[in-house]
């Protein structure tokens, strides 16, 4: 079972110290009365009308003989006399325990000691039979159907099975006395498997009175049990009270009031303080017996629960409560400590396990808490379904209280013009939908009366579509009407809450999680019940925007799934950031980081939960797989867990940077240093940016431009605030940069562009650097950034790579060969220094005469740029705003630490935009 977790505490959530505890009373005294202990009188016992009640038509002729003699004696026949005086004044506790919780001895004995723990004074207990039991007991039937003789010995394992569990828990008299009575139901089960053998048939009744032993056997072991720690214990054979009247489709409905006078009688035989009763079976009014269907014990409970008006009624199970979201797909999902009967009942429709609808309307006539427990793990204080007060807080977390999905659902959208306004449309498409018996799950239809879409299982819908098509014949033929049209592999996602609608800003909420996630609503419902919000998306999305959702509302952590392209320099050194500083993102931040996969241009690794990022080198050379860009993206795209993706390219290549646009188009957000998307042909680079506008789909790209300096930012900033960017000019390599601050003096170029490789400046090829294109790129970010619309080859740039060396095929063959212009640039810097200046390679956006340049300059030693060191780079802007005195902003411009650590804001980033704190 999975249920659902709360945001806020609610006053109810201190059950747990105080339960059972007594309740109040309803303000309105319900108008059908309680079992009245102060009312019952002794009255001659009717018990055995039931034992008889098998019709002799039932039976095949004459096998059976005196079977209903020969079964086990009720309890309530046999501890007739045994009446203690009532106790008076405190309400039943009553439990439920599933065949799980009384699998087997041991458990049988734990199920007890919770028993004997409750200081409840009346204590009423509701049992499954044993685990399997059920299923073994409709496979002796099947196979007695069937003609099988082996339910002969399937039945002596059911024999044992017990026999042992007996022998475990009891011993002495009880023992005899249980095993006796065992042994007499065997026999008697054993004849009447042999008549449906012989006859090759048995009547639903005989099934349900075959298979109701498994709960007869579990409650009397129970009550021995208990019985045998001195507390006085008797068991309820619920066939004796509980009336059920059929109806249809595998469902029953309880005649309460029969029930209830039934129940008053067998109490009047039997005034027992702590009772076990067999939970799934009763019977009809005719004393037939029955089960309670695919509702099963918990029902049995909630009906005994509201026929003695219980203090609560607590299911016990194997989960620790009902959480937030199915915990299989949420790994975040809390355990709910408080739900309204409406929530619990929302939640079980829309596929969360936690209680059927029908478990639930009998208790919530009363207000009787429901408490769902584990009994594995009793300090859990479980979950508590009851009435509960209007959240007044308008808290958004507080008025969803959880998620839940239901998979393998179409869409059917009836659409045409034809429709708007004519009475009876949705009475002849529904009318349709019903001849056909499929179950309609969620109805949508738009104002405008031009189309209704509904969604049912997958499996219905090819007939629901043909019986639209039939209904509809002439109307689509005359063109009333456009379409029947069928969208599959839906599923729905409902966020549930009681006061969500009244609550401003839920559903914007939920719908911003789920287009941040890049996640397409195909159909909405939202009654004015206000319990839930019921959308309709691909199957394929919806974990992820289950999980989109879940983080949003639960503040649990903002979760991203980071791809990284290119783990050289500045991809490692990221890598080594995000190790150290995972921590501390997930405590501080709620930002959960999970690398899903890295690869180089050779190899990558891949992780479905995250790569360990202190052994990520060790597991790309032994764990790896041959690069594939496009398996890495897909794997990164498909993983269900993490509804946030990005991708963070740290590569300076041109095809990887091609394939933004493509997977910004699949939603995944894209990080990236790499130049060449940005400064690329400008038809793409338009496309890109118009595509990352209209989505809600990121790309950053700050690290482009003077590395982790906040350039792109500032720009934006000013931008966006409307400022008029005149011009941006500045020193934006560091290589030159770090190349013209230290080339002085007795150096040589060539040492200092070794120097400058070395610490990390460079491009790949630093060529890239020296011949300005690097400069040449930045300028033509910055200028398209500022609305110009400049291709690379429109700036001209002074290379300072001599024309001799433009044609070495590698950039080892160029460092090579460098030394040898050593003294060209020699002269060229002595030149300048004669001058009382400094050489200074400088990009300019010109954004008033719409044109950038590049370009080697000298400036007085006392100009600004001449005052860098490092690997400084140094931008002006001046702006309408900033016109006299022009915004400056200085820093080292390269180098791994600070790009890498530029690369991670823009994470975070992307994070904080994505819902985490900022
Ligand atoms: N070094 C610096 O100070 C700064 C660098 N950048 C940019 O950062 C990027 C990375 O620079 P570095 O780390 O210094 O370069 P690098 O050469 O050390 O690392 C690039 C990595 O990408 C890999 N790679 C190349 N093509 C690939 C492909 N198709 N698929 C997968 N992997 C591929 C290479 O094997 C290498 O491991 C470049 O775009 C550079 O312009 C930006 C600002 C400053
Ligand atoms: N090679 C570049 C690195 C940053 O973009 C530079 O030197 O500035
Ligand atoms: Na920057």
């Amino acid at each position: 079972m999975w249920s659902l977790a709360v945001a806020s505490p609610h006053p109810a959530a201190a059950f747990a110290a105080a339960r059972p505890r007594r309740r109040p009373r309803p303000a309105a005294a319900p108008s059908h009365r309680g079992v009245n202990p102060q009312r019952w009188r002794c009255e001659k016992t009717q018990a055995w009308s039931f034992w008889s009640s098998l019709r002799a038509s039932d039976l095949p002729g004459g096998l059976y003989g005196d079977v209903s003699k020969n079964m086990l004696k009720p309890a309530a026949v046999e501890q007739a006399e045994a009446s203690a005086h009532l106790p008076k004044g405190d309400m039943w506790s009553v439990h439920k325990f599933g065949g799980t919780c009384m699998g087997t001895s041991q458990r049988i004995q734990n199920v007890a000691d919770i028993i004997l723990r409750d200081p409840s004074e009346r204590k009423l207990v509701v049992v499954s039979a044993m685990s399997k039991v059920t299923d073994m007991m409709y496979n002796l039937v099947n196979k007695a159907q069937s003609r099988d003789d082996s339910y002969i010995t399937a039945l002596d394992e059911v024999f044992e099975k017990h026999m042992a569990a007996a022998k475990d828990l009891l011993g002495g008299e009880d023992l005899a006395r249980f095993l006796s009575q065992l042994h007499a139901d065997v026999s008697n089960l054993k004849a009447m498997l042999r008549a449906i053998c012989i006859a090759g048939h048995a009547t639903e009744s005989f099934s349900d009175f075959v298979v109701g032993h498994g709960e007869i056997w579990s409650a009397q072991l129970l009550s021995f049990a208990i019985k045998k720690s001195g507390t006085p214990c008797s068991w309820m054979d619920t066939r004796e009270v509980l009336v059920v009247n059929p109806t249809g489709s595998n469902q029953v409905d309880p005649d309460y009031l029969e029930s209830e006078k039934r129940l008053e009688k067998w109490f009047a035989r039997l005034p027992a303080e702590t009772i076990i009763a067999t939970g799934f079976i009763a019977s009809t009014p005719e004393n037939i017996p029955t089960t309670l269907k695919r509702d099963g014990s918990d029902f049995s409970a909630a009906i005994i629960g509201s026929l003695v008006k219980a203090g609560q009624v607590t299911i016990w199970t194997d989960v620790d409560g009902v959480f937030s979201a199915d915990p299989r797909k949420v790994s975040e999902a809390v355990i709910l400590s408080t739900l309204s009967y409406q929530e619990a009942w929302e939640m079980s429709y829309f596929g969360a396990n936690v209680l059927h609808p029908r478990t639930i309307i009998p208790v919530m006539k009363y207000n009787i808490p429901i408490v769902i427990r584990n009994m594995f793990n009793i300090s859990a204080p479980g979950t508590m379904i009851c009435q509960q007060p209007a959240n007044e807080s308008g808290d958004l977390e507080a008025c969803v209280k959880a998620f839940a999905t239901i998979d393998k659902l179409s869409l059917v959208n009836v659409e045409g013009t034809g429709m708007a306004g004519v009475p009876g449309t949705a009475s002849a498409i529904f009318g349709a939908v019903k001849d056909v018996g499929a179950n309609v799950i969620m109805i949508s239809q738009a104002s405008s009366e031009h189309s209704v879409c509904f969604a049912v299982p997958e499996k219905e819908v090819a007939a629901v579509s043909a019986a639209l098509h039939v209904r509809f014949r002439e109307a689509l033929s005359a063109g009333r009407l456009s379409k029947v049209e069928v969208i599959h592999n839906c599923s729905i996602l409902a966020a549930v809450g009681l006061k969500m609608a009244s609550t401003p800003g839920v559903s914007a909420t939920l719908f911003d999680a789920l287009a941040k996630a890049n996640i397409n609503v195909r159909a909405i419902a939202q009654g004015c019940s206000e319990y839930n919000i019921t959308v309709v998306l691909k199957q394929e999305d919806c974990v992820r925007a289950l999980r989109a959702a879940h983080s949003r509302f639960f503040l649990s952590k903002t979760t991203l799934a980071v791809g990284i392209i290119g783990p050289g320099l500045i991809g490692r050194t990221l890598l080594n950031q995000l190790k150290d500083q995972a921590a501390v993102l997930k405590e501080n931040m709620n930002i959960d980081l999970r690398v899903m996969g890295i690869t180089g241009s050779r190899t990558m690794v891949l992780s479905d939960t995250g790569i360990d990022l202190a052994h990520w080198k060790e597991q790309l050379q032994t764990e790896a797989e041959p690069a594939n860009l496009d398996k890495f993206v897909d794997h990164l795209s498909e993983n269900q867990l993490f509804p946030n993706r990005v991708l963070v390219d740290c590569t300076a290549d041109t095809t990887v940077a091609s394939h933004y646009y493509d997977w910004l188009k699949k939603g995944i957000h894209v990080i990236t240093p790499n130049k060449k998307a940005n400064s690329g042909p400008l038809d793409k680079y338009l496309k890109l940016r118009t595509l990352q506008r209209a989505s809600y789909t990121h790309y950053f790209y700050e690290a482009t431009v003077g590395a982790g300096l906040p350039i792109i930012s500032t720009l934006r900033g000013l931008l966006e605030t409307g400022d008029k960017i005149l011009r941006i000019e500045g020193i934006f390599s560091g290589t030159l940069s770090y190349i013209f601050n230290n080339f002085e003096g007795t150096r040589t170029f060539s040492d200092v562009v070794s120097e400058a490789k070395e610490a990390g400046y460079t491009e790949p090829d630093p060529r890239d650097d020296l011949s300005g294109t690097d400069v040449a790129r930045k300028v033509i970010i910055l200028a398209r950034e500022s609305g110009l619309k400049l291709e690379l080859s429109d700036i001209p740039v002074r290379s300072l790579v001599p024309e001799a060396l433009r044609s070495c095929s590698t950039a080892d063959e160029y460092m090579q060969k460098l030394p040898s212009f050593d003294q060209d640039w020699a002269r060229e810097s002595k030149d300048a220094e004669a001058a009382g200046e400094v050489l200074r390679y400088v990009g300019v956006v010109d954004v008033v005469n719409k044109e950038g340049q590049v370009e080697l300059r000298r400036y007085k030693k006392d100009h600004p740029f001449a005052q860098l060191s490092g690997s400084d780079n140094i931008i002006a802007f001046t702006t309408s705003r900033y016109k006299e005195q022009p915004l400056i902003v200085r820093g080292p411009g390269a180098g791994a630490e600070v790009t890498a650590g530029g690369v991670f804001s823009d994470i975070l980033r992307l994070a904080s935009y994505l819902g985490a704190p900022s």
